[in-house]
């Protein structure tokens, strides 16, 4: 199904993460009986499974829901959009802005669609350069457009909180198809979003 309602937590799922953060909570020697905890495994369970509802959705059929058929044919970027996702190797959020364009190829797809799918990669447990090509070939294998590009600018905490403690860092990730590959487009691109890139 291309959305979950957060009220339809899989309650087999959350017992079983609530039993492993009780476990955890207590490994790191807290006291999982007083008042401020009581509640924290289950919350925690569910936090963990509203993060990563993306393996429960369908990028594709999202797109698909909302193709329209139109002659336009220049480019439409949708910048700024925010992302959280969740480092792989740490369980540590990463989080920053997508800014995707595309070039119609005979159909347009609904603006709030794009989004939508940086969000379903996003919640998962992920890498940056894999979240940019996932988002990359979704749209370039659903809509079939004349062309594709993705631009993801991302700081990652495991960087920050922990490790080499860098607190300004910040990643960008990239990737282009189709027209895009021309210098040219991809330059026109690049200026649009840089406008208001910090
Ligand atoms: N390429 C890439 N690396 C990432 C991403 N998120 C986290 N990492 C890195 O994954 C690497 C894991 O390296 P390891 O040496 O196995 O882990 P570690 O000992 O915790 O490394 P430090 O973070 O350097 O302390 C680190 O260099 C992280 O910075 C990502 O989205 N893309
Ligand atoms: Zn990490």
């Amino acid at each position: 199904m291309p959305y979950k309602k957060f009220e339809e937590y899989n309650m087999q799922v959350t017992d079983d993460v609530k039993d492993r953060y009780k476990a955890i909570i207590e490994d790191l020697g807290e006291n999982t009986e007083r008042e401020g905890l009581l509640k924290t495994p289950e919350r925690a369970a569910k936090a963990l499974q509203f993060l990563t509802q993306g393996y429960e959705q369908d990028a594709a059929e999202i797109l698909k829901s909302a193709m329209f058929k139109e002659s336009y044919n220049e480019m439409v970027i949708v910048k700024d959009i925010e992302l959280y996702s969740l480092c792989e190797h740490h369980i540590l959020p990463f989080f920053g802005k997508a800014h995707i364009a595309y070039i119609p190829n005979g159909h347009i797809v609904g603006l709030s669609k794009i989004p939508r799918i940086v969000d379903v990669f996003s919640r998962r447990l992920q890498v940056q350069e894999r979240l940019t090509e996932q988002i990359l070939n979704c749209i370039n294998d659903t809509l079939k457009p004349e062309g594709v590009a993705v631009v993801i600018e991302a700081s990652h905490m495991c960087m920050m909180m922990r490790g080499v403690q860098k607190q300004n860092s910040t990643t960008t990730t990239s990737g282009f198809r189709g027209a895009f590959k021309n210098i040219e487009t991809r330059t026109e691109f690049l200026k649009l979003i840089s406008e208001k890139l910090s």
